[in-house]
């Protein structure tokens, strides 16, 4: 559950998924978005790149802050296919996904390179929204919090601030598969990412970060999952497709 100072903030990775005709199910988040929803809760959709100037167009003036899945360190250079921090704010994005487990176990991304983007998001004026979370056989091996403590320490900026880093917990296994950890266990994570950060940045400063859980949400275990303690919203990748199942969540985290 979001403390009052930390308003719940619900995120929709649309990964490889979307083409222009998508774009009214977009719409239709905006549109219910503008209603008594925003006063309780922050709203990002992180859709592929080539969707990010029409949506960031769509939502303008609607609250609703639109991303990117990834960016590279570099500002400009010859790095073919990549997108850099100050493109992505160029195209209108006010946010950008560092470090999700499909970089990192599909393009070998590592903690370091994680933080590099992330301060190049910083540097652009972007909010880095960084992932971690340990896969099934790290969880398995008892190794889950060693996991998280060391892709929290590798991956943050020392810049981070609550205003400029979300904090994204995704296990790997929860990824797509149905499945979610018991509200035990997010709870004893996300206690364990908070202590975390407060040994790094202090206490004040940590209680403002919000830490986002990550897997398999869907409408019907939203409610459940947001209301755990140091659970401060959702990155949700299916479920923010459709409209009416992303909405649900949002509602979720209002109520
Ligand atoms: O990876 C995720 C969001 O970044 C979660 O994906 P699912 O919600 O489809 O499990």
């Amino acid at each position: 559950m979001s403390s009052p100072e930390r308003k719940p903030l619900i995120a929709g990775n649309w990964k490889m998924n979307g083409l222009g005709a998508s774009a009214p199910e977009f719409v239709r988040v905006v549109g219910a978005y503008m209603g008594p929803l925003r006063n309780s809760v922050d709203l990002m959709v992180f859709p592929p790149a080539t969707l990010l100037t029409s949506f960031a167009t769509s939502t303008r003036g609607a609250g609703v802050l639109v991303g990117a899945q990834d960016c590279h360190a570099e500002p400009f250079g010859p790095y073919t296919g990549d997108i850099s921090a100050e493109m992505i704010a160029d195209a209108g994005g006010k946010a950008v996904i560092v470090g999700h487990s499909e970089r990192r176990a599909c393009h070998g991304e590592t903690d370091a390179q994680a933080r590099a983007k992330a301060e190049a998001a910083l540097h652009a004026g972007l909010i880095a929204v960084i992932c971690i979370g340990e896969t099934e056989a790290e969880r398995k091996a008892g190794q889950a919090l060693e996991i998280v403590r060391s892709q929290l320490e590798g991956s943050l900026p020392d810049a981070a601030t609550p205003k400029t880093v979300v904090v994204a917990y995704e296990p790997v296994w929860a990824i797509g598969t149905g499945l979610t950890p018991t509200i035990d266990e997010v709870a004893e994570i996300h206690g364990f990412i908070r202590g975390e950060l407060a040994r790094r940045f202090g206490d004040e400063k940590a209680a403002a970060f919000r830490i986002l859980y990550g897997g398999s949400v869907k409408p019907g275990n939203a409610a459940e999952l947001l209301h755990v303690a140091d659970v401060d919203g959702a990155l949700v990748g299916g479920a923010s497709l459709k409209a009416d199942d992303f909405l649900a969540i949002a509602n979720a985290a209002a109520g």
